[in-house]
Order: structure tokens, then sequence, then C-alpha cells
């Protein structure tokens, strides 16, 4: 058995808090899955009707999801543009990682075209969200099962994440005992970040606007808003792949049921809930509004892809022209920290622009109902809570020069509020 690595302070409201999200993650989604059909559509009511085993077990949606899979994973294998170095690890090394997430989205969008002119019926596809969800719900419990007996019985010390290796098997399995599991140079989280979730996440955008199409002759203009936001959203993630090597998930975090559910299954499924919304409860939208929320998009997306670019410009290279005049903060790892651009603004302009963001995804859906705010409020959350363990790292990695920066900029997300 492998030695355990440092201890870190217990997040999430330690083993219990793990359990009590292991059990309602997976039955908020289910509950937003169901009501976004309903009639009512009441966020906070009870669900309409509790599924029969019949309506989650269903041998078509499991041979549709093992090949989703399958396809995404073949698409990761296919020869990379470019293979980017990872940030440096506990053991002085740097992991390897393709650069061809968003060929693999091209290549998807052209074999659905593909399919779909032959007669591949994807409008059917949102009669089977509940099955597939559930299909996706299983592989997440049953992989991160499998994950965290290999952390458990093959991963040295130096590979396990700094936090999920308390020893607590519950905890541990939550949050991830490895930080980095591969095999051979297949990497499981970075795969699961970027590539099944998200990308299915758009393709089941993409039925529910052909459903409502043969619905309803065309679709709304607030569904083809809904998709192509999110569309923008999803590219701009896989054209800037390499970005992600830099965030906390890849850095930080262990691969667990965590991220294992949320990229596989939360994503496609809850993040499409604006679309699933609108395909059952059509929502009037005028021109002049439609332009208001574009305009509130087009901002959210000009701080966020600003914000993400300049610290990962610096990080990669600090006497970038793009970056080199900014003011910095040096620290004694030797790391600077940005204090003007956008990271003089507030401590987390990227969280801002995303905020805007989600913003602008829930407002064609009308102001009747608050379901399609869920995204919203639950993004504030996870935004608001992200941003206070970031902020605890930086304070371990950063100490003296954290607090100069804090100082500095004082706002968290919000410039004058938070
Ligand atoms: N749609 C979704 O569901 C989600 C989207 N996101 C998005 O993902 C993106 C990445 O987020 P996340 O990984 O949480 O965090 P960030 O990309 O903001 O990364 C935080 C890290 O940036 C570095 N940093 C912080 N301040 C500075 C500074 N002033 N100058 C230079 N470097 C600094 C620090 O790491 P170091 O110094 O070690 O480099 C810090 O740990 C965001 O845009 C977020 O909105 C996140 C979660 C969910
Ligand atoms: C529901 C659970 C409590 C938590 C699950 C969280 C995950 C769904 C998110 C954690 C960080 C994420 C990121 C993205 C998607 C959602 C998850 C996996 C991201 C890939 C979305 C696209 C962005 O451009 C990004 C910056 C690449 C995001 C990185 C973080």
């Amino acid at each position: 058995m492998a030695p355990q690595g440092s201890r870190a302070p217990l997040e999430f409201g330690g083993p219990l808090g793990a359990a009590a999200l292991m059990l309602l993650l997976p039955a908020t989604m289910f509950h937003l899955l169901l009501v976004a059909r309903s009639g009512p559509a009441r966020l906070l009511g009870p669900p309409p009707y509790l599924p029969e085993p019949e309506a989650l077990w269903s041998p078509r949606a499991l041979l549709l999801w093992l090949t989703w899979l399958g396809l995404q994973v073949a698409l990761y294998l296919l020869p990379a543009r470019k293979v980017a170095e990872g940030q440096e690890l506990k053991d002085k090394s740097r992991l390897r990682y393709p650069i061809n997430g968003f060929q693999a989205l091209v290549v998807t969008a052209l074999l659905v075209g593909l399919g779909v002119s032959a007669g591949l019926p994807l409008a059917a596809l949102p009669e089977m969200l509940l099955p597939l969800a559930f299909m996706a719900t299983l592989t997440a419990f049953i992989f991160s099962l499998l994950l965290y007996l290999k952390a458990l019985i093959l991963a040295p010390a130096s590979a396990l994440a700094p936090g999920g290796n308390s020893g607590n098997p519950i905890y541990d399995f939550f949050l991830g005992r490895e930080l980095n599991p591969r095999i051979c140079s297949f990497d499981f989280k970075y795969f699961c970040e970027l590539r099944p979730g998200l990308i299915g996440w758009i393709l089941i955008n993409l039925a529910l606007l052909l459903q409502e199409a043969e619905l309803r002759g065309s679709p709304s203009l607030a569904m083809w808003l809904v998709n192509g936001f999110q569309l923008l959203y999803v590219g701009d993630a896989l054209w800037h792949e390499e970005a992600v090597l830099t965030t906390m998930d890849i850095t930080h975090d262990g691969f667990g049921f965590m991220l294992a559910f949320g990229d596989l299954a939360w994503v496609p499924f809850t993040y499409s809930l604006q679309a699933q919304f609108l395909l059952y409860h059509p929502q009037p939208l005028e021109l002049p509004m439609a332009s208001a929320i574009c305009l509130i998009n087009a901002v959210g997306y000009y701080i966020f892809r600003g914000a993400n670019s300049q610290k990962n410009s610096f990080r990669k290279n600090p006497s970038d022209p793009k970056v080199a005049g900014l003011e910095t903060i040096s620290t004694a790892t030797g790391r600077q920290l940005l204090v003007s651009g956008w990271w003089g603004m507030v401590r987390h302009p990227n969280y801002l622009g995303d905020l805007i963001m989600a913003l602008a995804w829930s407002l064609p859906c009308g102001v009747s109902h608050l379901l399609p705010y869920f995204y919203l409020i639950y993004f504030t959350a996870l935004l608001v809570h992200r941003e206070a363990r970031d902020e605890q790292q930086c304070l371990q990695k950063y100490g003296l020069a954290w607090h100069e920066y804090c100082r500095r900029v004082p706002y968290r997300i919000v410039p004058y509020i938070y």
C-alpha cells in the first residue's frame, strides 16, 4: 500500500459533507430532469413523479452511452497538433497532454451531421435523457471506485493529490486520492474534464433545438440564443484547451467522484437545463431584448477570456510582450502575482465574466420561472466556495505576498461589492 501523503485540512464538510453531496448531487440532477419537462416546472416543489426502474435502465441508452465514450476516447487518441506540458509536479516532473480537443469537437460535429443526414433520429435524444443520465451516474460511481482502488494500491506518495488522502475512505473517494491518474499516456481527468461531458452538453442542446423545430416548425429565438452562447463557451474551452492545465482541477484536485460525476453527468445533464426548459415551456423573445442579452453575454465573454488568457500567458512566459508591461508582486516561491490588468480589478475576474455569461444564458427563458436560473444560483455558490478554497491555497503558497495582493486588490469577484 502506498504511504499517506501530507494531510490537508478537510473541505466540503469532511466525510459527512462528502457523503451528503454524493446523494444530493445525483438527486438534484434527476429532480431537474424531471421538473424541466413538467407543466409547472417548479424548481422548489416536489418532482412531478418518481421514475420507475424501467425508465432509468435501458440497454439502448447503455449502448449509446458506451458508443459516445468510445468515440471520444478514439478522438483523444488521434494525433494531436501539439503536445503541451503541465505544471511542475511534486517530484519536479511535468506531464505531457495532447492538444486536440477542438479537433474532437469538429470531428464529432461532422460525424453527427453525416449521421443526421443519413437519418439518425437525433431529435429523439431528449426522450432518452433520464436513462442516459442514469448510465452516466453509474459510470461515475464505478469509475471513481476503480480510481480510488488504483490510487490505494498503485500510486506512489508523490502522485497523491494534496487534499484527497485523509485516510477516510468516503472523503477520499469523493475528492480523489490521485492527482493525475493515467494508464500509459492516457490521462483520465484531463480527458473527462473537456471531452465527453462538455461536447455531450452541446449535442444535447442541439437535439433539443431539433426537437423544437419538429414540434413547432422552427426553433425559437430563445433556443437559438441558448444554443449559440453555450456552443461559444464549449468551443472556447476546447480552442484554449491548454489553459485548463493551470486550473485548480488539474493542478490541485484529485480525480474522484466529485470530478468524475461533475464531468460525466452533472455538466451535460444539468448545464443543458435552459434548453430543456425551453423545449417544454416556449418563451416569446423580441429582437431588442435578444440584442440586449447578446450584449450581456459578449461583455461576460470579454472579461472571462481576457482574464483567463492574461493569467495563462503570464504563467507560461512572464516576459511575453502581451503581459510584460503589467505590474506584479514578487513572492518567496519565485513566482509573481499580477496586480494590474484584469487581475488588478478583482482577485477573480475570470469568475466575474463567467457569472455574467451565466446570467445571459438564463435570461432568454424569461422571468416567469425560477428553474432556468438554477445554473446561475448553483454557479454563484460554486464560485464563491471555489474562490474561498483558492484563497486558502494561495495563502499557503504565497504567505505575506498574498496578504499584500489582497491589500492592493481588496475585492474578490465583483468590484466594490464582493
Ligand atoms: N462552468 C463551470 O462549471 C466552471 C467554470 N470554471 C471556470 O474555470 C476557470 C478556471 O478557474 P479556477 O481553476 O477555479 O481558477 P483560476 O483559473 O482563477 O486559477 C486560480 C489560480 O490562479 C493563480 N492566480 C491567482 N491570482 C493570480 C494573480 N493575481 N496573478 C497570477 N496568478 C494568479 C493562482 O495559481 P498559481 O499562482 O499557482 O498559478 C491561483 O491558484 C475560471 O474562468 C472559472 O470561471 C470553474 C469552475 C466551474
Ligand atoms: C457539482 C460538484 C459539486 C462540482 C462539480 C464541478 C464541475 C462540474 C466543474 C469543476 C470545474 C469545472 C470546469 C469546467 C466545467 C465544469 C467543471 C468540471 C470548464 C471545463 C468549463 C469550460 C471553461 O472554459 C473551463 C475554464 C475550461 C472550465 C474549467 C473548470
